[in-house]
């Protein structure tokens, strides 16, 4: 895999220490992406986000060797007429901030599409009147489902990887009916998406576009009860291992038959440091970021989480680990699903020479291990806790 060194990039040109605005900072990626630009980098990042719980370790104490270089800006981007001056003192900006959990997306659906299309606009714009460079987070969900599960179930072509294989610059997108609005998420970040294109070719926007494709790692969503609402549905990496540290069977939504390619957060995270430091190789373009390798169905997951993580906690699996439940049941009216998401890598490849290079085993076993060290306890006190009469 190409690694960009300290001081020069991938053309052997030198790398300036960048400003970086990033938004969303306080999330999952934003927390990873914040780590590895503190540890491995000169660069400077005001974080911005309405939670830093998962940079705390960043930002405290004042003596950590980085102090200097992240600032956190608490800060709500729909109503905060701070965003601009973050932007125009930055020399680049990552927007990370969505909602972005598809428990969400039938059950919030305005939220969902403000979160992802209208609160997004200022970002564009302020970008592009201030001609500063915009890498910004799409998802893998813009390819909707794929052609082959159009076909009669039966089919041979289902096996032929044209029918499949997501390539960003000439998949179609293909969407569920509107009643169907799981799909409303997909449809407002592919219309951003559509902004951002417009604002570069119309008015030079220098732009990156990711398309992340399941990264999964440590501190992704939250455990429901812990650090979250007991009642709140994460993405499956978090449901899953709350099922596990409480030994529930894993429930799989309408037989687990969907397929996923899951790609570790910290060969992500290396991406979007190549795109970060080559501008000349990256703006303009799309990327699909994922791990074709590590293609499984929901069922495979949770059957290899379970043997993960009766490993890294040294307990056997309760009898029955899996429950089937319907999609209506565990998420409501509305939700529909991908099919499959296989990335297509060619022009990652060739722009950044970026491979991602950890095996799902591997990853899963470093992510079950934190979560069990992380949360074992805390959750065996809440089990012990009496309920309050
Ligand atoms: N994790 C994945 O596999 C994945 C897959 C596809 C797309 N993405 C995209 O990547 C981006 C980051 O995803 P993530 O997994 O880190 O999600 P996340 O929910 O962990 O992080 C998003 C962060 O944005 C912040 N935020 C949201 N609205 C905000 C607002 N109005 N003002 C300030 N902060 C706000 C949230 O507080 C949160 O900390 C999102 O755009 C998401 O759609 C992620
Ligand atoms: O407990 C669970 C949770 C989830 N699932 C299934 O597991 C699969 C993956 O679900 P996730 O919640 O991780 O989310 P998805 O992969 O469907 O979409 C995600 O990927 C792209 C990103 O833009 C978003 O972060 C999110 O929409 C789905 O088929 C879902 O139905 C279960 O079977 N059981």
């Amino acid at each position: 895999m190409a690694t960009s060194s300290a001081n020069v990039d991938l053309d052997g040109n030198p790398i300036r220490p960048l400003t970086i605005c990033m938004i969303g900072a306080g999330g999952f990626i934003g927390s990873h992406l914040c780590e590895k630009l503190m540890v491995e980098t000169q660069h400077t990042v005001l974080a911005v986000d309405v939670y830093n719980d998962k940079i705390k370790h960043l930002l405290e104490p004042d003596s950590l060797p980085w102090a200097n270089r992240i600032q956190f800006h608490r800060l709500n981007i729909k109503n905060d007429s701070r965003l601009e001056g973050l932007i125009k003192c930055s020399d680049l900006t990552v927007n990370l901030a969505a909602i972005c959990t598809p428990a969400d997306y039938n059950t919030r659906p305005l939220d969902t599409i403000y979160s992802n299309f209208i609160d997004a606009l200022p970002v564009v714009k302020y970008c592009s009147e201030n001609n500063k460079r915009l890498i910004h987070f799409s998802t893998c969900e813009v390819y909707g489902k794929t052609i082959g599960s159009f076909l009669p179930q039966d089919s041979p072509l289902r096996q032929d990887p044209a029918y499949y294989i997501l390539k960003e610059d000439t998949s179609p997108c293909i969407f569920g009916s509107i009643e169907k609005q799981r799909w409303s998420y997909a449809c407002a970040k592919q219309l951003i998406e559509r902004l951002i294109y417009a604002e570069g070719a119309e008015n030079g926007l220098e732009f990156t576009i990711v398309r992340p494709f399941n990264w999964i790692g440590p501190r992704m969503d939250f455990i429901p009860g812990i650090d979250g609402p007991s009642e709140g549905v994460p993405r499956v990496l978090a449901c899953f291992s709350n099922n596990l540290l409480r030994r529930e069977p894993l429930k799989l939504v309408d037989g687990g038959e969907s397929q996923r390619t899951f790609v570790y957060i910290k060969d992500a995270i290396e991406a979007v440091h190549l795109m970060i430091e080559n501008p000349a190789r990256a703006n303009g373009h799309i990327f699909n970021v994922g791990n074709p390798n590590n293609e499984v169905t929901v069922r495979q997951l949770a059957e290899m989480m379970t043997k993960v993580y009766a490993k890294v906690s040294g307990e056997d699996s309760i009898e029955n680990p899996t429950i089937d439940v319907s999609s209506k049941e565990f998420y409501g009216e509305g939700y529909d699903d991908s099919d499959k998401r296989i990335p297509d890598m060619a022009i990652i490849n060739k722009q950044l020479g970026w491979d991602p290079k950890t095996s799902l085993w591997d990853l899963l076993e470093s992510t079950l291990t934190y979560q069990h060290r992380t949360y074992a306890e805390a959750i065996r006190q809440s089990i012990a806790k009496p309920v309050a009469s």
